[in-house]
């Protein structure tokens, strides 16, 4: 195809707004929100890195009429670039599940593809905001902290697991239930991303509604269970892709609200924290421009709730303790 004579008069990418990196970006969940992104007014410079695609969706994803600029990067040899300069980085590479699997299984594949990337966040952008999508989130978190220590980078208040599809689907679950738009719904989900360690509050739940034992057992199941739900619906062609990537716009959206200095943007997200003894542990946040401003305390829970906290602590305690050992004790390398 033949080329302009003159390059396109506009300069862009200078413009305001933040830029973002979205790595694993030709992927099920990294296609829709990238363009989920690059419809962002908030988003001046989107760059793609992946693997594999991302020509191709780079191309794409160019000719719709939003004003961000969108860069593609391909393999190791590009991540540097990919991440120059970067505002925030969303990570929503690595493998899915297919049925029969929990997200732990893929620990072995997605921990050392978590690894590399936060290495190269480490490098090339360490004041990043850094929203990690890569399952099993309650182990990848701790794994990015570990690399972020081990090179000296490590801020706490900008390291975020992205449990907000548990939210979303508890939101949307009990708006069901109690019959209202599920946008007026406010329900706190805590503790991690993975069965029994996702515990909604539904006893916090805005508007305030007072569920019978029964509906509190069926959308407890639901909520823990939602990721499976999918897995299985899609029979082997991998797990939730375009609910996941409304909620990490969702919730890359509050990142850049905050990093432009809006006041009280609160989310749920599974952060290093104090909360309980666990060093990491999902509840609500309040961000700000240089990151987490204030890790909200879990409130009053009922006795169905405590117990259920009571159940997770050593699932999460061991998922936490995996991740931070790969680090610091990696698995010698195969012959
Ligand atoms: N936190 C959450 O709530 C959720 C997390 N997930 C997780 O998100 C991850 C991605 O899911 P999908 O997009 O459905 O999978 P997918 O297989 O469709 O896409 C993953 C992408 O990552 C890329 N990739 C693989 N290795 C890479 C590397 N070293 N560097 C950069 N990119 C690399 C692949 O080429 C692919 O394009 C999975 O681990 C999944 O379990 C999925 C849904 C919800
Ligand atoms: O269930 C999965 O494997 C993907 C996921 O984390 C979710 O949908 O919540």
């Amino acid at each position: 195809m033949g080329g302009l004579e003159r390059e396109p008069t506009r300069a862009r990418g200078a413009g305001p707004g933040f830029k973002v990196a979205v790595l694993g970006a030709a992927g099920g969940i990294g296609q829709p929100l990238s363009l989920l992104m690059k419809m962002h007014p908030l988003v001046s410079t989107l760059h793609l890195y992946d693997v594999f695609n991302t020509p191709g969706v780079v191309a794409d994803l160019s000719h719709t009429n939003t004003s961000a600029v969108v860069r593609g990067f391909l393999g190791n040899d590009q991540l540097g670039p990919a991440l120059d300069g970067m505002d925030l980085v969303i990570i929503p590479a690595g493998v899915p599940r297919k049925p029969g699997m929990t997200r732990d299984d893929l620990f072995n594949i997605n921990a050392g593809i978590v690894r590399t990337l936060i290495e190269g966040v480490a490098k090339h952008c360490p004041r990043a905001f850094i929203n990690i999508i890569s399952n099993p989130v309650n182990s990848t978190v701790p794994i990015a902290a570990e690399v972020l220590k081990m090179a000296g980078v490590y801020d706490p208040k900008r390291l975020f697991g992205v449990t907000t599809l548990d939210v979303v689907r508890a939101n949307t679950f009990v708006a069901e239930v109690i019959g209202v738009d599920p946008k007026a719904v406010d329900v706190p989900v805590v503790g991690g991303h993975a069965g029994i360690t996702i515990l909604p509050i539904l006893s916090q739940v805005k508007p305030q509604f007072s569920f019978t034992d029964k509906e509190v057992a069926y959308l407890t199941n639901r909520i823990q269970n939602g990721g499976t739900e999918v897995v299985e619906a899609k029979a082997g062609a991998g797990s939730a892709t375009l609910s996941m990537a409304y909620a990490a716009a969702k919730f890359g959206e509050s990142c850049l609200r905050a990093l432009q200095g809006e006041a009280g943007i609160v989310e749920c997200a599974y952060v290093d924290s104090e909360v309980t003894e666990l060093p990491f542990f999902a509840t609500k946040v309040r961000i700000g421009r240089a990151g987490i401003e204030e890790i909200f305390p879990l409130g009053p829970l009922n006795h169905y709730e405590r117990e259920g906290m009571e159940k997770l602590k050593s699932e999460l305690h061991d998922s936490i303790q995996k991740g931070v050992k790969f680090v610091q004790n990696p698995p010698a390398p195969k012959k």
